[in-house]
């Protein structure tokens, strides 16, 4: 039996693009009843086995194991998730970023973040230029990797088309730090819509949505729906907060107390870090407001 990729949901049917190059067509399928009955829904991102049916449709017949599985969006097999933060326009939030990161650490995938726009640094934003080049360090130290790309004079983005290749992967990131721009500016085929011209029309281009993987000349697909929509922390139990700050995981085994929360406890060893400089303290302040949020969400519902 064939097998093919999910590219697309909608509707009750599943578009599988066939494993084999030589079938370069999409084939429309429905999924067995048999995964309703089991409660599986195959998922775009989904490599799966199918059969050809004689209207010219498909069959899913098996879901291949997953290595991933993603809610929101629900993408299965993604295992990058590209995290764009623009210089300017929006500023940097690395609150914001580190909130995505806790996410990503979450889930499983590998975070590659894009510091965007750096095109807007000039001589009279030395600050600016600083800040980035300390982020940029900072989260490289952490193990990250880090990319600072224009889409205007094409800098960083033959790295970052690179990694693509061959990944599945999703886009995050604010409305207008550059997703589409980057696309574009990565795969000139493509020619998605950015935001200046769905402000136009007067509709968001993310109002109907239904998820979509983009195939990428280099033989990667990218999910066309902003990745990590929600960002509250309802699926993360407080107690793996920690566990999300990567610089965090080996130190913890040191503290005194098992399931030390490292807000208060003595003998700390991540406290200790943040002390001595080796955990910067901006991080550590975004883990302390993380966890109070997390409390006092467990309070609320
Ligand atoms: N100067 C500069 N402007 C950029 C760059 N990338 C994007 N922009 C501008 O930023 C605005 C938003 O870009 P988009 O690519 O639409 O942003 P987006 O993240 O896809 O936004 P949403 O579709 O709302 O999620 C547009 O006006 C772009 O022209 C860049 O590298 N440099
Ligand atoms: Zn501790």
């Amino acid at each position: 039996m064939p097998e093919g990729l999910i590219v697309k949901a909608l509707s009750g049917y599943y578009y599988v693009k066939p494993a084999d190059p030589a079938l370069d067509e999409i084939i429309q399928c429905r999924g067995r009843g048999i995964f309703k009955k089991k409660g599986i829904s195959p998922l775009v991102g989904d490599r799966v086995i199918y059969s050809p049916t004689e209207n010219g449709e498909g069959m899913v017949d098996e879901i291949l194991p997953r290595i991933t599985e993603l809610i929101r969006p629900p993408i299965a097999n993604a295992r990058l998730a590209v995290l764009l933060f623009s210089l300017k326009e929006p500023d940097l939030n690395l609150q914001l970023l580190d909130k995505f990161l806790v996410h990503i650490e979450h889930e499983g995938l590998q975070a590659l973040i894009c510091l965007t726009k750096e095109d807007l640094l000039d001589a009279e934003n030395e600050d600016i230029a600083s800040i980035t080049e300390q982020a940029a360090r900072l989260y490289e130290q952490i193990g990250y990797e880090v990319f600072i790309t224009s889409s205007l004079t094409g800098k960083g983005t033959e790295a970052v088309k690179s990694r693509l290749a061959g990944e599945i992967s999703v886009l995050s990131g604010q409305s207008g730090v550059g997703k589409s721009t980057l696309l574009n500016a990565m795969f000139p085929g493509l020619s998605l819509e950015t935001s200046e011209i769905s402000t136009k029309l007067g509709r968001g281009r993310h109002t109907t949505r239904h998820v979509e993987l983009i195939e990428l000349e280099n033989g990667g697909y990218v999910a066309d729906t902003p990745g990590f929509s929600q960002l509250d922390f309802l699926e993360l139990g407080i107690e793996e907060l920690s566990t999300c700050f990567r610089e965090f995981r080996e130190l913890s085994e040191g503290c005194k107390f098992r399931g030390c929360t490292h807000l208060h406890e003595p003998g700390c060893k991540v406290r200790e870090a943040v002390d001595d400089g080796a955990i910067a303290a901006g991080r550590y302040e975004h883990y302390v407001q993380f966890y109070e949020e997390m409390k006092d969400k467990k309070r609320r519902y």
